[in-house]
């Protein structure tokens, strides 16, 4: 019987077991706060922007809202962060991605003080989990790692194929399944739009994350049976019904070949969320110097 992974469940858990370690930062004068800064008009991002400060709310982490006019001109924006930057209230800054056409995100990214970037996109942060050594796992990949743990899926020895080549997805994917650490070890290909025979590395997968935003490109018949799929794609499509959401994993014909699959709605997006919070409750315990347990 396929195991549906149940994203929100486990998010849950993890939002859970962060509250004890919330508590006592703030009963030792610190209570972890995270700074969200949007900049653009598309109401996906509105809507994350606004669940992940619901998400906050629930666990006691304090929030910034900052909402900037898309059209407005970059140094706008370089200027929130460097007021955010120096704020020592503040332990965790998020610009939430995509950014208007005419900011540089590179130069945006650059500009967040490392210890408060807790989307782990800063270069040093990057660098970081490269070499094994990371601060701030990105959310999403790190929220795949605990759906990966929480269904008993071994790492390692396992033959995994991550599906899109992103920095905020497939890149650091890829990075912490190779890592010699827990949800690691796994030997590890990245595919991407050039890939030849896709279909062929998919079936040599003991584990396939897909993360190329294609809205159901992968199908059951790609897959060997008893695959663990994990699907990072969050894609609205139009139907006759109206709008709706999809993986890039066509969830029906997988399922009955998967081992184990994440559904969309409900599966990753949730865990992107409830490690925003882990990785802002990490920034305030190294802030403050108040060790925490994270869950
Ligand atoms: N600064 C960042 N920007 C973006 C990131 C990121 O990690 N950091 N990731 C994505 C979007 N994303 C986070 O912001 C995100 C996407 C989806 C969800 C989520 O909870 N999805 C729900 C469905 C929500 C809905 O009803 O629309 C689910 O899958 O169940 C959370 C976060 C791009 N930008």
């Amino acid at each position: 019987m396929t195991e549906i992974i149940d994203g929100n469940e486990v998010a849950q858990g993890i939002r859970d077991g962060l509250v004890a370690g919330i508590d006592d930062l703030t009963a030792a004068g610190t209570t972890p706060c995270l700074a969200t800064v949007l900049m653009n008009n598309d109401p996906a991002s509105q809507t994350y922007v606004s669940m992940k400060h619901k998400d906050c709310e629930e666990v006691g982490i304090a929030t910034r809202d900052i909402e900037l006019d898309p059209e407005a001109p970059a140094a706008e924006l370089f200027d929130t962060v460097d007021e955010l930057n120096a704020d020592p209230e503040v332990h965790g800054i998020l610009v939430q991605m995509p950014l208007p056409d005419h900011v540089d995100e590179r130069e945006v990214l650059r500009r967040i003080d490392p210890a408060k970037d807790v989307d782990g996109f800063h270069p040093e942060n990057v660098g970081r989990l490269v070499a094994g050594n990371a601060r701030f796992k990105p959310c999403t990949p790190h929220g795949v790692q605990k759906l990966l743990a929480a269904a008993d899926v071994e790492t390692e020895g396992a033959d995994a194929v991550v599906v899109g080549r992103s920095n905020i997805v497939g890149k650091p994917m890829a990075n912490l399944l190779i890592q010699k650490a827990d949800g690691g070890n796994a030997t590890t290909t990245v595919c991407h739009s050039r890939t030849d025979d896709l279909e062929a590395k998919l079936r040599a997968a003991d584990i396939v994350i897909a993360a190329a935003g294609v809205p159901e490109m992968i199908t059951g018949d790609m897959l060997s049976a008893d695959t663990v799929v994990i699907d990072v794609g969050i894609n609205r499509v139009e139907t006759d019904e109206g709008s709706e959401l999809v993986g890039d994993v066509d969830f029906e014909s997988a399922k009955p070949k998967a081992k184990a699959i994440t559904p969309v709605p409900g599966g990753v997006g949730p865990m992107t969320r409830a490690m925003l919070l882990w990785n802002t409750v990490k920034a305030a315990s190294a802030e403050s110097g108040v060790d925490v347990r994270l869950p």
